[in-house]
């Protein structure tokens, strides 16, 4: 039987983060992947559905100009678009194969295996890998599942992966639905209603169980990508249910009741079901192995199972669902495995984007998650319009949001920042907040004229009541306020 120091079953981001991590060791790995190398963080998921939203964004913005200059706006060709990003999807997975290739095939470097099957563990060090009809077994000192989750199913909606679909079908449509309903508006229902309305050949229905969209978001963040959506065509259900949805003569008909207790039917050509998404442990472990797990997924202790030898990372763990999260995971169970972690596995400082229009960046917390926690706050706001950067790109839409501790600290809790360029302006704050720092540091700071991150400085000096604009003056574009048991007031200096 051959022996590895280390096993990784499951080769997306966060398992093939943690075989490569575990090369630095000089350990003898073994990567084990039953589809594609790369997982959702290539194919059916972030790259892909970043891929599409890039070239709906593009589409959409060449579309606008055409019109501002009376130009005629030439037809889109679905398949050309659906090519290109199988072309991105294949780049990445190519440049994933080839590095392991080449690692696999430098002179003197054998500690690098890689085999294509299904495992399982039949003892906890122990692995049977099925491929075809063949199955062989591998004895592991360690283990690290990372395999990964997939949609959630609604038993009682009709999932056919071809009119009723998923993440995992959307993308293999043979051309733009003329119509389309998505139920789950959360991250991925939103970015694919953003994508197809992006494109202007799809009318987009958009429901979800809570009374709005993106329900984990806060207020004024929803409220912009909101009226974004309806001014491209997105018909947003409100204050309804879905009760029914079946497939008729090959396209969708479903039912919202409405709060009043009236009905009403509907009838699109395809459906995306965006409900969230569950962890994929069935099957992955015989009994006798006994790891432990709860409603939500693997119980792990800072990604190490019950079980002392095996470790579970990434989207398998059921917690946050994000490719940074499953590969700081996946090198952070490595080093506690052969090493000794320099920091502690920490979630504070994850910075996310919502690939909506306008873009959505954050760290730390937002306000609804404060709230939660019952932590009271200085908030402070300010709009687009005030940055010369945003004037000049010809786009104020959107705003900077600020989170501080209450008090003479005033340490960063979080940052939102919705707009063009979101995603390079909440860099500086992660790293502050990673730092444990307080907003001094940021003031400090000399921004390039003109840019983003200059609204940051402004909103930072507006909480040390130094600003350049004065909230009391421009009440409509600036805010500088605290929440205190969830009420706000405004901060006088
Ligand atoms: C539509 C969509 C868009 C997304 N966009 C973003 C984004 O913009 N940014 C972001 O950070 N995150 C995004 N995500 C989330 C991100 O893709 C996941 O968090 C990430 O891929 C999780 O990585 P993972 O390695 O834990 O799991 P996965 O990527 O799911 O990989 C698990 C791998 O394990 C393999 N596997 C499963 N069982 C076995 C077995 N028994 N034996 C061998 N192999 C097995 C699977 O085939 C798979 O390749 C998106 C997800 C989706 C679906
Ligand atoms: N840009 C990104 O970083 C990015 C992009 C896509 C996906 N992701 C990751 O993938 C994960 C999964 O995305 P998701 O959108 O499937 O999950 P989600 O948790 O973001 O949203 C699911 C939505 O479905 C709704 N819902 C649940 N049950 C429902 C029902 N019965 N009827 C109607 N609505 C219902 C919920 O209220 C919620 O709004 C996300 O949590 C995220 O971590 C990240």
């Amino acid at each position: 039987m051959e022996k590895f120091d280390l096993v990784v079953i499951g080769a997306g981001p966060s398992g093939y983060a943690a075989a490569m991590r575990a090369l630095d060791f000089k350990k003898k790995v073994l990567l084990i992947e039953k589809n594609r190398v790369g997982g959702a963080g290539v194919t059916n998921g972030a790259l892909s559905s970043k891929t599409w939203w890039e070239l709906s964004r593009e589409t959409a913005s060449f579309r606008k100009n055409l019109k501002r200059f009376n130009l005629q706006v030439p037809s889109i060709n679905y398949k050309e678009i659906q090519e290109e990003v199988q072309r991105a999807v294949e780049e990445r997975k190519s440049m994933l194969d080839e590095h392991m290739d080449m690692l696999r095939n430098m002179n003197g470097r054998t500690l690098l295996s890689f085999k294509e099957g299904s495992a399982r563990l039949i003892s906890q060090h122990e692995i049977e890998i099925t491929r075809g009809h063949v199955k062989e077994v591998v004895y592991a000192e360690y283990i690290i599942l990372a395999t990964g989750s997939r949609p959630r199913y609604l038993p009682e909606l009709p999932i056919d992966e071809k009119i009723v679909l998923t993440s995992e079908g959307i993308e293999k449509l043979n051309d733009f639905p003329e119509s389309m309903v998505i139920v789950g508006a959360g991250v991925i229902g939103c970015e694919y209603a953003t994508i197809f309305s992006g494109f202007g050949k799809t009318k987009v229905h958009l429901i979800d169980k809570g009374d709005r969209i993106l329900p984990f978001e806060d207020d004024d963040v929803v409220k912009v990508i909101e009226r974004n959506m309806e001014n491209s065509g997105v018909l947003i259900h409100r204050n309804s249910r879905l009760v029914r949805m079946e497939i008729k003569h090959g396209r969708v008909e479903y039912e919202l009741e409405y709060n009043d207790s009236s009905k009403e039917v509907f009838n699109v050509e395809k459906a995306l079901v965006s409900v969230g998404r569950v962890p994929n442990l069935e099957d992955l472990w015989d009994d006798k192995v006994g790891i432990n797990i709860s409603k939500r997924g693997i119980e792990d202790n800072d990604t190490q199972t019950n079980i002392s030898n095996i470790f579970a990372v990434g989207d398998l763990t059921a917690d946050i669902s994000l490719v940074n999260v499953g590969e700081l995971e996946g090198r952070y169970a490595v080093e506690r495995i052969f090493g000794k972690p320099d920091r502690k596995l920490v979630y504070e400082n994850i910075s996310t984007i919502m690939f909506l229009s306008p873009e959505v960046a954050g760290v730390g917390l937002n306000e609804v998650q404060a709230r939660e926690k019952h932590i009271d706050y200085k908030v402070v706001t300010l709009d687009y319009s005030c940055i010369p950067r945003a004037i000049a790109k010809r786009n104020t839409q959107g705003f900077i949001k600020l989170l501080v501790t209450n008090d003479e600290h005033m340490k960063i809790l979080g940052m939102k920042v919705v707009g063009n360029h979101a995603s390079s302006a909440i860099q500086a704050v992660a790293l502050l907040i990673s730092m444990d720092k307080g907003i001094e540091e940021l003031a400090e700071c000399v921004h390039p004229h003109p840019s983003i991150t200059e609204g940051i400085q402004e909103c930072v000096r507006m909480l040390l009541g130094n600003s350049t604009f004065k909230p009391s003056a421009l009440r409509s574009r600036l805010s500088c306020r605290t929440s205190i048991k969830g009420e706000y007031a405004d901060i006088d200096f």
